[in-house]
């Protein structure tokens, strides 16, 4: 078991436990945090495998739950489901010392979270993160938000849990194509400031792409070891936190729009490809080299994920320009762009010529 501190700034400082065999002990880790009830929020997938282990830690330890299950997938991180899921916590009669688990993916995590975040104007929140993707990222630093059709994660909080349990053994149900996803996240992180990490990423470690736990546990630790330092310097984005979008202004207006139908585009596949892009873009610039587009792109591709944008579909340059000007990092219509001087050297970039984006969304095969 390996424990990884997220603390700074203004937030109560938490754990991040990594480990295997951790949802059969949740209970116990999460004992001393309820003094009241806790809701399970998950989704109806993740319920039909996991939740039965959790409820019986939980009662072994002397805490009550109930379960509120949303559907699975990307559009329940919606007004809609948001409204039920706070209705239900109303109904059951939650209170300000209960807590909310959210148990499931970085859908669930984003959701219960936002929940938390709201209900009675916040109340706690543990995550316990069962798909890669939500291991390596999103259950650590406290963002949480829905979807609207104007863009990705627009309605928003920030809300830290006040524990995460990551527990390597829940990946072992995961379908392939989401460790490919959540392995986008984690080959992120080494792009973004850890070159020896992406050196291990792409040679070693790349059996962790296609599910080895060994490979996996240290993909998991490294990520949330990068992740929390970024986060204790910069909890709400006012600076470096905005590295970790790296390839996500390309990424989410192109998820949405595809209609956020991860069935044609899963979140990390948005990403994988953003990463591309923003590197391309980059070298396009003369900040990078060509050598190391053509490293990301094979590293990318090696994992079996995308890495040129007519694999996600046919997209024009306008409307993706137009979502991208609408990204939370723009600054008075401005684009910010996460580019890179080299692998593990990620660096923010203010004020990007759209007239430049859109040339360059047109050589990447987008219509004028
Ligand atoms: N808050 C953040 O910092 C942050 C970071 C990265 C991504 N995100 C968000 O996370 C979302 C993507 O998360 P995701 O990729 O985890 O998707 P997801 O939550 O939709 O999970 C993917 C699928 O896997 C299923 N699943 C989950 N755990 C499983 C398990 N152990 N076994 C079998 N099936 C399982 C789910 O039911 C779902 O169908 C996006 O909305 C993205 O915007 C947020
Ligand atoms: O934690 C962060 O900060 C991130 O940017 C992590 C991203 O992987 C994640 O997808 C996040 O939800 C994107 O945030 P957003 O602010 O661009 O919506
Ligand atoms: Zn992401």
């Amino acid at each position: 078991m390996t424990i990884i501190p997220v603390s700074g700034g203004a937030f109560a400082a938490y754990d991040v436990v990594v480990g295997r065999g951790l949802l059969a002990q949740a209970g116990a880790h999460i004992a001393p945090l309820a003094k009241g009830r806790t809701v399970i929020v998950t989704d109806e997938t993740v319920a039909g495998i996991h939740a039965q282990a959790l409820t019986a830690s939980l009662t072994a330890a002397g805490v009550t739950s109930e379960i509120v299950a949303v559907p699975a997938g990307e559009g329940s991180k919606s007004f809609t489901e948001l409204e039920r899921v706070l209705d239900r916590l109303l109904e059951i009669g939650l209170d300000r010392k209960d807590v909310v688990i959210a148990l499931g993916g970085g859908v669930v995590g984003d959701l219960a979270g936002l929940a938390a975040a709201l209900f009675m104007r916040g109340i706690d929140f543990v995550q316990i993160p069962t798909t890669l993707l939500a291991q390596v990222d999103s259950s650590v630093g406290g963002k949480t938000a829905i979807d609207t059709p104007r863009g990705k994660n627009l309605v928003g909080a920030f809300h830290q849990p006040r524990l995460v349990l990551a527990d390597i053994d829940v990946l072992a149900t995961l379908p392939e194509r989401q460790v490919r996803s959540g392995w986008a996240e984690v080959l992120k992180h080494g792009l973004i400031c850890d070159a020896p990490f992406f050196d291990w990423l792409a040679g070693g470690g790349a059996a962790g792409a296609k599910g080895d736990p060994a490979a996996l546990v240290r993909a998991v630790i490294r990520s949330v070891e990068i992740k929390s330092a970024v986060v204790g310097e910069d909890e709400k984005e006012a600076g470096r936190r905005a590295l970790l979008n790296l390839g996500h202004t390309f990424g989410h207006a192109i998820e949405t729009e595809v209609g956020f139908d991860e069935g044609a585009l899963a979140h990390g596949e948005a990403v994988a490809l953003g990463c591309c892009m923003a590197f391309r873009y980059s070298a396009g610039e003369g900040l990078c080299s060509a050598d190391d587009v053509a490293r990301v792109e094979a590293v990318v591709a090696a994992a079996g994920l995308p890495t040129r944008l007519d694999q996600a579909g046919s997209f024009a340059a306008d409307r993706l320009l137009a979502l991208m000007a609408g990204d939370k990092k723009a600054e008075g219509g401005a684009l910010t762009l996460i580019l890179a001087r080299g692998i593990g050297q990620a660096f923010v970039a203010k004020g990007v010529d759209a007239a430049k984006v859109r040339a360059f969304l047109i050589e990447e095969g987008a219509t004028a």
